[in-house]
């Protein structure tokens, strides 16, 4: 068992991982707790599979539930569904005092995140993160978005959980594709920031993405920790610091728009694509040695990931992802930043790429094989 701080002024929180989690939700959130009656946003998929252990920990600690449940799948992080989500959670008199839970993967707790920075200016909110993904990642951090048609994530809002509840035994009913999937942001906080962590993954990732209990718990907590690290350093975004958890990115973006945000590519496929593209883009520049870049694709095929985007079968070229990419959030006077890389573990903000070179690179991209 793990507990990690998220140490923000004021708005400081912790993320608790571990298999028991959930059975302790009594004692945890009790401090949050402020009605009888829960009110709960969970995926479908995850209520399924763990919605009876959540009810019965709520229930030991006298508390009732109104459940409000999201299809799964990105479709769900748009306008229609932030709509319905928002007049429920009306309905459901929520007040600004009163704390969320929102029980399932990323898109539930983008979701009902940005639903809840928006109710009545904002009301609190709890992430039951279960995805690998949504612990490793999403529930972290505070980003809360919907999909717009322009672009992935560009209507949301900065809004903190009060408190993350990651439980390591939902991850047993996660199909395996999904694992793989959340294990590209694992791999991420490896490349960006941690060559120890990388070099561990290249001989513990396999035991990850088999679920033994040990693995899985270190590889969530550490990249729990180093999210939590670069978000307590810069929370909006502002100075640089966060937009290294934008590795891969900016092209897994513009793929996912490409394949118009279905599941013909998860969002952690995209990122995995996303890092070996950063990777052999660094290379080409000579800002990266090509043993690293090798050594990044080799970790992402590995894990199963989509290492090779001529693979995907898109009807595309560069330019029109490179169209994707103008809606990019870290657009800045007309021009794109971009991560980049000098060595695994070390990661930067490069300022200037030429968006016509990054076509090419990509059209000889899409050509290989
Ligand atoms: N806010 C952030 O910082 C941040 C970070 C990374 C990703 N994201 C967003 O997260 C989203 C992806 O999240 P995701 O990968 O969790 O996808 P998801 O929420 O779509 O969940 C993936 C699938 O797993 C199912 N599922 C969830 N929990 C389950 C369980 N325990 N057992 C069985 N099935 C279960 C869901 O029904 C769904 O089919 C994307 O929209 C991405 O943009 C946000
Ligand atoms: O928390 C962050 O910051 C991240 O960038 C984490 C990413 O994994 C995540 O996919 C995020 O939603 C992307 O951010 P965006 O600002 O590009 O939408
Ligand atoms: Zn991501």
């Amino acid at each position: 068992m793990a507990v990690i701080p998220v140490e923000l002024a004021g708005r400081g929180y912790q993320v608790h991982v571990g298999r028991d989690v959930i059975d302790r939700l009594g004692s945890l959130a009790a401090p949050f707790v402020r009605k009888s009656r829960l009110v709960v946003v969970a995926d479908t998929n995850a209520w399924r599979h763990h919605g009876e252990r959540f009810s019965q920990a709520a229930h030991s600690a006298g508390w009732a539930i109104a459940l409000y449940e999201v299809p799964p799948g990105e479709g769900s992080k748009s306008w229609a569904s932030l709509q319905r989500l928002t007049d429920w959670l009306l309905e459901q008199e929520v007040e600004r005092g009163n704390h969320v839970f929102a029980l399932g993967g990323g898109v539930v707790g983008d979701l009902t995140g940005f639903a809840c920075a928006i109710l009545k200016r904002g009301c609190g909110f709890i992430q039951i993160p279960t995805t690998l993904l949504a612990q490793v990642d999403s529930s972290v951090g505070g980003k809360t978005a919907i999909n717009s048609s322009t672009g992935k994530n560009l209507i949301g809002a900065f809004h903190q959980p009060s408190l993350v509840l990651a439980d390591l035994a939902t991850l047993d009913t996660l199909p395996e594709r999904e694992m793989r999937s959340g294990y590209a942001e694992v791999l991420k906080y490896g490349v960006l920031g941690d060559r120890a962590f990388f070099d561990w993954l290249q001989h513990n990732g396999s035991q990850v993405l088999a679920r033994d209990p040990e693995a899985l718990e270190y590889a969530v907590a550490t990249s729990v920790a180093a999210k939590a690290r670069i978000v307590a350093e810069d929370e909006r975004e502002t100075t640089g610091a966060r937009a290294l958890l934008n590795l891969g990115h900016t092209f897994g973006h513009a793929l996912e728009a490409q394949m118009g945000f279905s599941d013909r590519l998860l969002h952690g496929e995209g990122v995995a694509a996303g890092m070996v593209l950063a990777a052999r883009y660094s290379a080409r520049r000579g800002d990266l040695g090509d043993s690293d870049a090798s050594l990044i694709t080799r970790a992402v095929e590995g894990a199963g990931l989509p290492s090779e985007i001529a693979a995907l079968d898109m009807d595309t070229d560069g330019a029109e992802l490179v169209t994707h990419m103008l809606h990019d959030k870290k657009m800045d006077a007309g021009t794109l930043p971009f991560l980049l890389l000098r060595s695994i573990g070390a990661a930067y903000l490069a300022k200037d790429v030429d968006l016509k070179d990054v076509a090419a690179f990509l059209d000889e991209q899409l050509q290989a094989h």
